[in-house]
């Protein structure tokens, strides 16, 4: 029997950020905390590269550029969805997971899910690097993970 699993180190490993500039107080903590996963497993720095976008429903299209790209083996989406007071929060959240999800399995590299949706903004204050951890960092070790778990299995 074999076992396959994606070891937390990281072997020439090069990763593409998008990240939301809607509640920038929010995500410049999510790419706080993606850095710091990162680096701490050996990513090197300059084999991180961060692309902006106007807010979390543009993630999708530039997450599938960068995976198209050739240049990454990962890419790790960060932003903060926050419910207002009009229904214009379930279609972001909904277009954006959705979106995700398609580009990682139509470009065949890990894109990870760093986009907190959330009632309201301690639930992301809490998720962005205090009592709730920090989502970008979560998504940074687990983009590592996959990238190493995928070359076991395609070795
Ligand atoms: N309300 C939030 C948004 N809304 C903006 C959209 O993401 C999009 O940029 C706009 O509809 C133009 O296409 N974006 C977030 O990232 N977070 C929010 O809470
Ligand atoms: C998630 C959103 O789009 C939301 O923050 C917008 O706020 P509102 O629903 O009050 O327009």
């Amino acid at each position: 029997m074999r076992t396959f699993e994606g070891k937390l180190v990281s072997r020439n490993i090069k990763i593409g950020i998008v990240a939301a500039r809607f509640n920038e107080f929010i995500t410049a903590k999510l790419i706080s905390g993606a850095l710091d996963g990162l680096k701490r497993h050996e990513v090197n720095e300059n084999s991180i590269d961060i692309a902006w976008v106007p807010g979390a429903f543009e993630i999708p299209l530039i997450a599938s550029k960068m995976a198209k790209s050739g240049k990454y083996d990962a890419v790790i989406c960060l932003g903060a969805v926050i419910r207002g007071s009009t229904t214009h929060y379930d279609y972001v959240c909904s277009e954006v997971s959705k979106g995700i999800a398609s580009v990682s399995l139509n470009s065949n590299i890990p894109v990870m899910f760093g986009v907190l949706t959330t009632e309201n903004i301690e639930q992301a204050i809490e998720r962005a690097g205090s009592k709730a951890g920090n989502k970008g960092f979560d998504c940074a070790v687990g983009a590592i993970e996959m990238v190493n778990l995928i070359r076991e299995i395609e070795a």
